[in-house]
């Protein structure tokens, strides 16, 4: 029994597609052609004003309007947080094993919270998650540990797991001293190697028993 903490793209959820709209529509609004798929899931992990601004240096536009677009991309993000975006295969079966394992689950992730909120609501998977976490909910985003620890503070969990996809994920796990099990089918830049881990997966099916031995090693 523990505390299992995920991270929200890339991990539980495929979410690059809306993401890519709302950026694409905001592009769009300025008479800028849209980016593809790809170069829109290399600009993920580091939160929306981050993406924006790495969209914004790769068609050249101005950063003085960074703010004004950051905003115009999170409205249209916000009006359509589920259109195209799914759980990955055996995300919920993991979800419902874990919590009937008696383990406690929170989301830390660098998306702002509303919007997470949100995609946890229209997946009807928010009732698995007692605390969450987003970009815009502390002063601070990953890789700063402090997301992820205060999640352990607020839940009083000595000891926790952080599952998630990306470097910064493997970073704050690392630099917050808790156990990381990485999901290798999602948005990481590097070979997983690369990437510093305790545990990796590519099935959700696995996820329990992983979680499970985890817990036991310490
Ligand atoms: O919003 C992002 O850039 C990344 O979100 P994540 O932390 O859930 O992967
Ligand atoms: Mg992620």
């Amino acid at each position: 029994m523990g505390l299992v903490v995920f991270d929200l793209d890339g991990t539980l959820i495929d979410s690059a597609p809306d993401i890519q709209a709302a950026a694409n529509r905001m592009l769009d609004e300025q008479g800028i052609d849209p980016l593809d798929l790809p170069t829109i899931i290399s600009f993920i992990g580091n939160g929306l004003p981050k993406l924006v601004e790495r969209v914004m240096q790769r068609v050249g536009l101005d950063m003085a309007r960074h703010t004004e677009l950051t905003a115009i991309t999170l409205a249209h993000y916000n009006a359509a947080t589920t259109e195209l975006t799914r759980p990955y295969s055996g995300v919920e079966a993991a979800l419902q094993d874990l919590q009937a394992a008696g383990h406690v689950l929170a989301l830390c992730t660098n998306k702002p919270e509303a919007p997470a909120r949100a995609i946890l609501r229209d997946l009807r998977i928010e009732q698995y998650f007692n605390a969450v976490v987003g970009g815009d909910t502390l002063d601070v985003k990953k890789p700063d540990p402090e997301p992820l620890l205060y999640i352990l503070r607020h839940l009083g969990a000595a000891q926790a797991i952080y599952v998630g996809d990306s470097e910064v994920d493997a970073e704050t796990a690392q630099r917050a001293d808790v156990r990381f099990a990485l999901f290798t089918e999602g948005y990481r830049k590097t070979p997983v190697d690369m990437i510093p881990h305790q545990d990796r997966f590519s099935d959700f099916a696995a996820l329990p028993g992983i979680v499970a031995a985890g817990f036991k090693e310490g």
